[in-house]
């Protein structure tokens, strides 16, 4: 770090610039990828490049976005030597619900390249997207094997969090319906540069290509547990009745809700992700066409 100190970066908050100056934890996030030649990596905030300096010898390729001109040049220097890393200066997002396609080509090109090629995202994330980089790439043409990332750890506790906790909502659901998701390691505010305000934690999750494949419509099932978490004090059976205003009748909702056997008073938090794959798809067959 003391390189951005002599060149006169300032790091922008705005774009979440706190870089992990604790070795030891950026070995344990490269460890904790198990990364072999068959990888491309997709890491998002390329910083100084510390992290795509320590994972490219190992992998099969890197793909590393940065949206900070500064630190794509100075990273661009650190990472001259590797031929195997492709460096993109741009917002890793097109928008919150969409990765930027530009992103999307070089991965798709790197995993052409690679043989028997297998996608990771291995990150140290900038908090303010951290939530849309992990959920959308489980929408990507591009299916990732595993994550590791730096997060918050209140995101960390909502992606792994049981039924009943207060973290328990969409993401831990989405994440948990095609993922087995854990929690690496809570990290202090201190091992950053400059500190956070916040905890954070390394996450873990490693999709499971049985448990994807059991979903029948991605798409519906996303919107599905967004909808369905909306309003999380509501009565399981009012939150659907507002989900589908334009597409179910109450007495179909009430036939639905007969048919899983819920309570009236069954609240959506207290129900688990197999039941609630079970829920969704009894909704896509009575009302298949919903959008939100
Ligand atoms: C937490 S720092 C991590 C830097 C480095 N990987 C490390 O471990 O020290 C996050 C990085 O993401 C970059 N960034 C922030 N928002 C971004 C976005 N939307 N797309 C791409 N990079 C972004 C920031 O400029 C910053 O360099």
């Amino acid at each position: 770090m003391s390189k951005l100190r002599e060149i006169g970066v300032k790091p922008a908050s705005r774009h979440g610039q706190n870089f992990l100056i604790d070795l030891n934890l950026v070995r344990l996030i490269v460890s904790s990828a198990e990364l072999g030649p068959r990888d491309v990596v997709l890491e998002v905030g390329t910083g100084t490049g510390a992290l795509t300096e320590m994972m490219a010898p190992q992998v099969g390729a890197v793909v590393t976005v940065e949206i900070d001109k500064h630190l794509y040049e100075l990273a661009s220097e650190e990472l001259i030597d590797f031929d195997n890393v492709t460096m993109l200066q741009c917002d890793a997002l097109k928008n919150k619900n969409r990765f930027n396609p530009l992103v999307m080509d070089a991965v798709g090109e790197a995993l052409a390249r690679v043989p028997n090629s297998q996608l990771k995202l291995v990150a140290n994330l900038p908090y303010s997207v951290a939530t849309p980089i992990i959920s959308n790439l489980l929408l990507c043409e591009h299916t990732p094997h595993m994550m590791v990332a730096t997060i918050q750890k209140e995101l960390a506790d909502r992606i792994v969090a049981d039924p009943w906790s207060k973290d328990y909502g969409a993401l831990s659901v989405w994440m948990q319906a095609q993922c087995a998701t854990e929690l690496v390691r809570e990290m202090s505010p201190k091992v950053f540069w400059p500190q956070p305000k916040v905890t954070s934690a390394i996450i873990k999750c490693t999709v499971s290509p049985e448990h994807r494949d059991a979903i029948p419509d991605l798409r519906y099932f996303h919107q599905f547990t967004k909808s369905i978490f909306l309003h999380r004090r509501k009565f399981l059976r009012a939150n659907l009745v507002a989900a589908m205003k334009r597409e179910l009748t109450k007495e179909q909702v009430d036939e639905i809700i007969g048919r899983m056997g819920f309570a009236d008073d069954a609240r959506t938090e207290q129900i688990d992700v197999p039941t609630l794959l079970a829920f969704c798809e009894e909704v896509r067959k009575v009302a298949p066409d919903w959008k939100l």
